[in-house]
C-alpha cells in the first residue's frame, strides 16, 4: 500500500499544519528543493495578506479544476490552476473566489489570468493540504525555495500530504472499546480508533456476536450530522444508520463502521456551503464541484483498516454505492455480497436520492 512507511512524525506535522490552516496561517509545502508558500483563500484577511506579503513575493492564486471550470477560467485538465494576483484583489475578493455562496451577495470581479503552469505535486499538495484542514480547496501561493527558513511556519513534505489518507489508515489503533447498549440492539459494544499521530477519529459499531468466518453482515456510515443527529429531510443517513443497526440486530450481528467523514468528506461548513448552493438550484454533485471539491472525497482506507484489525476479512456490504465496494476491494477486503439499503423518500430528499441514482452511480 502507498504510504506505508510514512513515519509518525509526518502524520503529526500534517496535523499541525492542518491546524495552522485553519486558523488562516501560512504553511510551506516541500517537494526536494521547491516549495510552495500558502495560505486557505477561504480565510484571506487584510492584515493576513499583509503579513503574507512581507514573507514572500510574486504570488499567485491556485484553484482546483472543478472551480476553474465553475469560474470559466480553466484551460488543460490540470488538477490545480494557477491565476495571477491581480493588483486589485483584496481579501474579501480571495475570499469571493474560494466561496462560490458568496456569489449572489458579491458578483465576481475579474478578468483572471490563467498562468500557464501545468500543475505537479507540488500544487496538488498544496491543495490536498487545505481539504486536509477541511477548508475549501484554493490557496494564495508563492514559490520559494525549500532551503529558506521560515522559522514560525509549519513545513510539510508534498509526498506525505498526497498518501497521508493511506498513512493516516495505517496508523489508527483501538483506544476504547465499551459496551454501549442501543435501543433496539441492546449487546452491543463501541471501539473507538484513533490515528497515533494524532487526527481524526473513527468508530465502529459491533453488534451481537459476529462470527470472523462467515463473511460478516456490514455498513459503512459517513457522518451527517444534520441526518444521524438532527433527523434533517434533505438525505437518508438516519433512516439508513437507525436501518442499518436494526437490520445488523435481526441478522443475529455484524458491524457498522461510523466514520468521520461529514459531507463526503469536505466537512460540515463545507457541506452547509453545498447546502446553500443546493438552495440556489444546484444539485448535490455540481454543489460539490462548484466550491471545488471532488464529487466524493472520501477514501475507505480507514474502513478497510478497522475491519482488519477487529478480525473481519469478508463482508456483506449494505450500500447502494458501488463506489464502496470498489473502495473497499481497493484495501484489501473481499465484498462476497452487496446488500441493497434503500428506504422510502420523502418530499425534501427525493431529488437529492434521484441524482445519486442519474450521476453517481448510485443502484436505487
Ligand atoms: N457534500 C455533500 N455531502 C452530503 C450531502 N448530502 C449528504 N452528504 C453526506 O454524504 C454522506 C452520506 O454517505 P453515505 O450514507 O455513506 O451514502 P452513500 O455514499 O451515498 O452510499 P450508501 O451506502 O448507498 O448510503 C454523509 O457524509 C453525508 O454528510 C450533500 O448534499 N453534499
Ligand atoms: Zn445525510
Amino acid at each position: 500500500m502507498k504510504g506505508m512507511n510514512i513515519s509518525d512524525q509526518s502524520l503529526l506535522r500534517l496535523e499541525r499544519a492542518a491546524d495552522e490552516l485553519r486558523r488562516g496561517q501560512p504553511v510551506v509545502v516541500t517537494a526536494g528543493d521547491r516549495a510552495l508558500f500558502v495560505m486557505p483563500l477561504e480565510l484571506a484577511t487584510t492584515p493576513a495578506l499583509e503579513r503574507f506579503d512581507t514573507m514572500v513575493t510574486d504570488s499567485f492564486v491556485m484553484l482546483t479544476n472543478n472551480r476553474a471550470l465553475s469560474l470559466k477560467v480553466a484551460g488543460e485538465d490540470w488538477a490545480a490552476v494557477r491565476l495571477e494576483r491581480p493588483s486589485w484583489m483584496t481579501a474579501e475578493d480571495m475570499v469571493a473566489l474560494a466561496d462560490p455562496t458568496l456569489d449572489l451577495a458579491s458578483p465576481l470581479k475579474g478578468p483572471y489570468s490563467r498562468i500557464n503552469h501545468p500543475s505537479t505535486a507540488l500544487d496538488e499538495a498544496a491543495i490536498k493540504m487545505v481539504k486536509w484542514a477541511r477548508l475549501l480547496p484554493a490557496v494564495l501561493a508563492a514559490e520559494v525555495e525549500a532551503a529558506k527558513a521560515f522559522p514560525d511556519q509549519m513545513a510539510v513534505d508534498a509526498d506525505a500530504v498526497l498518501n497521508a489518507d493511506f498513512a493516516q489508515a495505517l496508523a489508527l489503533r483501538q483506544v476504547a472499546s465499551a459496551r454501549v447498549p442501543l435501543a433496539g440492539a441492546e449487546n452491543t459494544r463501541l471501539v473507538s480508533f484513533r490515528p497515533t499521530a494524532g487526527g481524526i477519529e473513527h468508530i465502529a459499531i459491533v453488534i451481537g456476536e459476529p462470527n470472523r468466518h462467515d463473511p460478516v453482515l456490514m455498513r459503512i456510515h459517513s457522518e451527517c450530522f444534520t441526518g444521524d443527529l438532527l433527523g434533517s429531510l434533505k438525505c437518508d443517513c438516519g433512516e439508513q444508520l437507525r436501518g442499518a443497526i436494526k437490520a445488523i440486530e435481526e441478522a443475529g450481528g455484524g458491524v457498522l463502521l461510523y466514520l468521520a467523514q461529514e459531507g463526503r468528506g469536505i466537512g460540515l461548513i463545507s457541506k452547509l456551503k453545498a447546502y446553500a448552493l443546493q438552495d440556489q438550484g444546484y444539485d448535490t454533485v455540481d454543489a460539490n464541484t462548484r466550491l471545488g471539491f471532488d464529487v466524493d472525497e472520501r477514501v475507505f482506507a480507514p474502513a478497510a483498516e478497522m475491519l482488519k484489525q477487529l478480525g473481519f476479512g469478508a463482508v456483506r456490504l449494505m450500500t447502494n454505492n458501488p463506489d464502496k465496494v470498489a473502495g473497499l476491494e481497493r484495501f484489501g477486503v473481499t465484498v462476497a455480497e452487496r446488500v441493497a439499503h434503500k428506504f422510502p423518500t420523502n418530499p425534501h430528499n427525493e431529488q437529492y436520492l434521484a441524482t445519486k441514482k442519474a450521476k453517481t452511480g448510485h443502484i436505487l
